[in-house]
């Protein structure tokens, strides 16, 4: 047993004193003040520390296969990095191979992941529409744990699903009572863009965020919008970037649609100003889509998770180290997307969001792991510090600093998009299963510690419960 003592618990609703006792099996035993410690028990001492949900991070891709090569950070050294981080669980995605069956990736990608430090689910990418994805889409809510779906609108010729599809999956999720999520970028419009930038000799990563413009994303999340009030489902868009996108979730909701944003913190503190480095490298090194954006549009993404508009904080964790940028030498396009950030998510959203002004601790607790257990149907389980929950916390230090860099980081990926930032806001301790697996700098993580986490449909064999949504 542990008992952490003295520290001030921090849950999405409110602060207090007490002491947080954590069983045997992972689970929070008792929220109490001035517990006396059972014996045998180990005790924490937080004093002057918060004691809060370990973060949940929905959106991951971990030794994912992409543009011709594969992300660098695997099940195991990504949930690892994220410990040391404060993140406790993941949602990675699922991403069939060309037409493969969902259920086989679904089965590949629980392999791949059995290494991991850290509690995962999954979110399965639709890609294309027949009998064989209606079926297996069944069985994965009803019988493998998944309750979300995932769609992109951008990467054409690869990914990208055209709206009849789309829209077939939305009418099944919502049969099945599952959630459907979104790339909204319009794929069409990116790929004419590109060739144009290409066919001008705009060849380096300064074309990137040109071929990719906010009107682009703006579109899409609309479109996805309608589409979802067409077939009366609810809809989760990541990594919203854009006023545009985040004025579009905002109206939807005004209207009494259930749409949900997801915010990552790198769209929060970089522009597009990022890819102008003189460094071919070093600009490479923040292709993401979407992309790094003028500056004003952090104001709106800002302004959605104060105001709650925008849910949820992830970090999209795609590592490609030197070797993978340099596939795009002579050509954008193929700079591999993505960049790291889980192990930095927490300091940097509590650094810009919380020590800032900008967000309250509780707000805090909400966007890194509190909605995101409602969003997903882990709640009651995770996202709170409560009685029968999963141990998994954070002991934080909100007045201590640390420097962020490569050369101190766990991630496995030769570069960190934040070298030299220095944060106020630091992961003291990470719980997780009630063991403590970061301690003050020491990671204690465990190959294969990580358990699959089963997320239940939101109603079984039928819709989500109506919430008297208007259509747009
Ligand atoms: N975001 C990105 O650039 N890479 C990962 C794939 C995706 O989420 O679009
Ligand atoms: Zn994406
Ligand atoms: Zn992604």
């Amino acid at each position: 047993m542990l008992l952490i003592k003295g520290g001030t618990v921090v849950t999405s609703e409110r602060q207090f004193r007490a002491d947080v006792l954590c069983d045997d099996d992972g689970l929070i035993a008792d929220v109490q003040p001035d517990m006396d410690a059972p014996t045998g028990s180990t005790i924490i001492e937080a004093d002057g520390l918060l004691v809060m949900p370990g973060g949940i991070d929905p959106h991951t891709h971990m030794e994912m296969p992409f543009m011709g090569t594969t992300a660098s950070d695997d099940f195991y050294t990504g949930t690892a990095a994220g410990l040391a981080g404060g993140n406790t669980s993941i949602i990675d995605f699922v991403i069939p191979d060309h037409k493969q069956s969902l259920h086989d990736a679904w089965k590949a990608w629980r392999d791949k992941a059995e290494k991991a430090a850290a509690d995962y689910g999954f979110h399965v990418a639709v890609t294309h529409w027949d009998d064989q994805v209606h079926k297996d889409m069944g069985t994965l809510v009803r019988e493998c744990g998944v309750n979300s779906f995932k769609h992109f609108m951008a990467y054409k010729n690869a990914l990208m699903v055209d709206d009849e599809t789309f829209l077939n999956s939305m009418r099944r999720a919502g049969e099945l009572g599952a959630l459907c999520t979104v790339h909204a970028e319009n794929g069409d419009a990116v790929s004419f863009l590109q060739e144009t930038f290409l066919k001008a000799g705009k060849t380096g990563p300064d074309a990137h965020p040109l071929s990719r413009p906010a009107s682009v994303e703006g579109e899409a999340a609309q479109r996805a919008i309608t589409l979802a009030s067409v077939s009366k489902t609810p809809l989760y868009i990541v990594h919203v970037s854009t006023r545009e996108a985040t004025e579009a979730i905002a109206a939807a909701r005004l209207r009494g649609l259930e749409v949900y944003g997801e915010v990552l913190p790198q769209h929060l503190v970089f522009d597009e100003s990022v890819y102008q480095s003189s460094d071919w490298l070093q600009a490479s090194r923040y292709v993401m889509s979407p992309p790094f954006r003028e500056k004003s549009h952090q104001q709106a993404l800002w302004g959605g998770l104060s105001s709650g508009q925008l849910q949820t904080t992830a970090t999209d964790h795609c590592c490609f180290c030197r070797s993978q940028k340099e596939m795009g030498l002579t050509n954008f396009t193929r700079i591999p997307n993505g960049v790291p950030g889980i192990e930095d998510r927490m300091s940097i959203l509590w650094h810009h969001g919380v020590t800032s002004g900008k967000l309250t601790p509780e707000q805090f607790v909400a966007v890194t792991s509190a909605n995101t257990a409602r969003i997903f149907n882990l709640h009651t389980r995770k996202g709170l510090i409560a009685a029968g929950a999963d141990a998994d916390i954070v002991l934080w230090d909100p007045l201590a600093t640390r420097t962020i860099s490569s050369a101190t980081h766990h991630q496995n990926v030769d570069y960190n998009i934040y070298e030299g930032i220095t944060v106020t806001g630091v992961a003291k301790k990470t719980i997780s299963q009630g063991r403590v697996v970061w301690d003050d700098g020491t990671l204690r993580a465990e190959r294969g510690q990580g358990r699959y986490v089963e997320r239940k449909p939101f109603r079984i064999g039928g819709t989500r419960p109506s919430n008297g949504a208007e259509t747009a």
